[in-house]
């Protein structure tokens, strides 16, 4: 598994607004679209491509499209689609997929509630959005799910994770050059309810809940 925190000053500043509980959620769905942005630029560097021949109005030359299948995006519902925009602007081309899940907050244990992808995913790039990775519970399942349909290799875009979370993921898939990680922070811990410490609070509620 590979894993790539994101160093860069534009990336930290707007994981800082980001975190802060006084940001309103149109700020923090705009902070959340662009950070997306901003790590797909790493998280596609291994994309599939094929040579193209491309008819400048001065000559012809070789360029690259995406080669088919086409990527899979898939962002885990709710926080995810979030995610979505920001990842589809930069790959217009990539299918979309959905996964429904959810974090028992007493037992911690990962619900499905909804499935909506293609039934074959042999030879596919699939990538992976969700903004928290926590104790890597829901993660593990949706990598698993996706290899189990046949995925080719699965890159997970996450904002923030606990060194717990991807230490559960090394456990799981460290010796599987298939699985990719890419971060914009790796923060200090999880507290006693499993949340990340200083992580930004819940994603989900934070991007499409009740403003408090
Ligand atoms: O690493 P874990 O401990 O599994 O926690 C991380 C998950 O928790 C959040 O989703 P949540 O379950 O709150 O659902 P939501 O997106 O609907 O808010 C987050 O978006 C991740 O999917
Ligand atoms: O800190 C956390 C942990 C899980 N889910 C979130 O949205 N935030
Ligand atoms: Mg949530």
């Amino acid at each position: 598994m590979r894993v790539q925190v994101i160093d860069h000053p534009l990336v930290a500043h707007k994981v800082s607004v980001l975190r802060d509980k006084n940001t309103p959620s149109p700020v923090f769905r705009q902070l959340t679209d662009e950070l997306v942005t901003l790590l797909a630029y790493e998280a596609t560097r291994d994309v599939k491509t094929v040579k193209i021949q491309v008819e400048t109005p001065v000559a012809t030359t070789t360029g690259i499209a995406f080669a088919k299948p086409t990527p899979l995006v898939v962002p885990i519902l709710r926080a995810g689609l979030g995610m979505l925009e920001g990842m589809t602007r930069l790959v217009p081309t990539a299918e979309v997929g959905f996964l429904g899940m959810a974090r028992n907050e007493e037992t911690l244990d990962i619900i499905t509630y909804a499935e909506r992808l293609p039934s074959d995913l042999t030879g596919r790039q699939v990538f992976v959005l969700d903004p928290m990775l926590a104790t890597g519970g829901t993660l593990i399942e949706s990598i698993k799910f996706l290899f189990d349909r046949g995925a080719e290799d699965v890159t997970c875009i996450c904002l923030i994770a606990a060194p717990e979370g991807l230490a559960r993921l090394e456990e799981a898939y460290g010796d599987n050059d298939k699985v990719h990680l890419v971060l914009a922070s790796l923060d200090e811990k999880l507290d006693e309810k499993s949340y990340i410490v200083p992580g930004l609070g819940d994603a989900g509620d934070r991007l499409y809940g009740v403003a408090h």
